[in-house]
């Protein structure tokens, strides 16, 4: 069954206060920072912190209320929690780790070897059943620790990081594992990778020192981010200002033109949105066409893709490495920053 999760937690000595809902069904990728917060929610929804205040509902069950000190243990939530190491027992079979979750709650030995069987073969591991887990691989190892959660039929998957610890070829072949696995399940997935939050979130909440800072549909978020971080998630650049006369103005006084796709309040905080491959570096201002221009110091240039990557003290830019060249580009170099207002995609802060 799938249900609903709301978590309106603080956990003081953390600094964490969240108000977040997962609808049934959905998967919510959690974002953020180092220290954002990120597994202290986790942890709150799976029972491995007592929150301070606030509720953890599940659907119609309420999993923990600070002010009535309701308590469900871990075990009993109906949450599985998949963290970045698949934390294996070592001295159990691959089958036998899959097993240990339904015979502890109560199933009788042969039931769960026969509900372990059918999860490795989901997760494609049954030619592994019998391995202990220092045979296995990293992929392998984290597709048995997948079956072990789902064993438990949890209402609730909770995954931490689940490919961070994997190698370039075997993450590719788990992620599809997990996309298929979080399908019509309600999860919240911790990632520090933009392609997991494209491919499996429904939605993206981002977190900052301990509070949500920014809550949408996957696309949305990752075409318009209003948060700092979403938009260095996204691979974006998000200049802040107050809205005047249809453009923005930023904080040194100067115009940003762009395109508003909601109206915008004239002084009312705004900001614009705009992708690194549509802005371009001169040395003089270009001449024609209805362009931004904007003089900017390069802070510095680094490697991206087949392309560079020029930041400066106001926006970055992805340019070719002969053009670089041809620019002579250096840390501190003047230069002019060139995008047509089209790109330059404005909404409220
Ligand atoms: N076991 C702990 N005891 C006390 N404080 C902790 C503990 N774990 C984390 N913290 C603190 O709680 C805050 C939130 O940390 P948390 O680990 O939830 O962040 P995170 O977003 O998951 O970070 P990361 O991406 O590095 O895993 C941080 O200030 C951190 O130092």
């Amino acid at each position: 069954m799938t249900l609903p999760l709301h978590l309106r937690v603080g956990v003081d000595a953390r600094d964490v206060d969240v108000d977040l809902t997962v609808a049934a069904g959905e998967t919510l990728a959690l974002l953020g920072p180092n220290g954002a917060g990120k597994s202290t929610v986790l942890a709150a929804a799976a029972g491995l912190v007592t929150p301070d205040s606030g509720t953890v509902r599940l659907g119609d069950r309420t999993l923990s209320d600070a002010t009535t000190h309701a308590w469900v243990p871990p075990h009993r939530r109906g949450i599985a929690l998949l963290a970045q190491d698949a934390r294996l027992f070592p001295h159990l079979s691959a089958l036998d780790n899959v097993a240990f979750g339904p015979t502890a709650s109560g199933e009788g030995r042969a039931a769960a070897r026969e509900r372990a069987a059918h999860w490795l073969a989901e997760v494609g591991m049954t030619a592994y059943e019998r391995r202990r887990p220092r045979e296995l691989s990293g992929g392998q190892a984290q597709r048995v620790a997948i079956a072990r959660a789902l064993a438990t039929e949890p209402d609730v998957l909770l995954v931490d990081e689940p490919l961070a610890a994997l190698d370039v070829e075997s993450a590719p072949d788990v992620r599809d594992l997990l996309r298929r696995v979080t399908h019509d399940r309600t999860t919240v997935l911790v990632t520090h990778d933009v392609l997991d939050a494209a491919l499996l979130a429904d939605r993206v909440a981002v977190m900052h020192e301990g509070r949500v800072v920014e809550e949408g549909e996957t696309g949305r978020v990752l075409s318009r981010p209003t948060s700092d971080f979403g938009a260095r998630f996204a691979g974006l650049n998000l200049v802040r200002g107050v809205a005047s006369a249809g453009d923005l103005r930023m904080p040194d006084g100067r115009l940003l033109h762009g395109i508003a796709e909601t109206h915008l309040v004239d002084g009312a905080p705004a900001s614009a949105v705009v992708s690194p491959s549509a802005v371009s570096v001169h040395l003089e201002p270009p001449h024609g066409s209805p362009r931004n221009s904007l003089d900017a110091t390069v802070t510095d240039l680094e490697p991206h893709g087949q392309l560079v990557r020029v930041r400066t003290d106001l926006l970055s830019a992805d340019i070719t490495p002969p053009a670089v060249a041809d620019l002579g580009l250096r840390r501190g170099s003047a230069v002019v920053l060139s995008v047509k207002a089209t790109e330059v995609h404005l909404h409220p802060a």
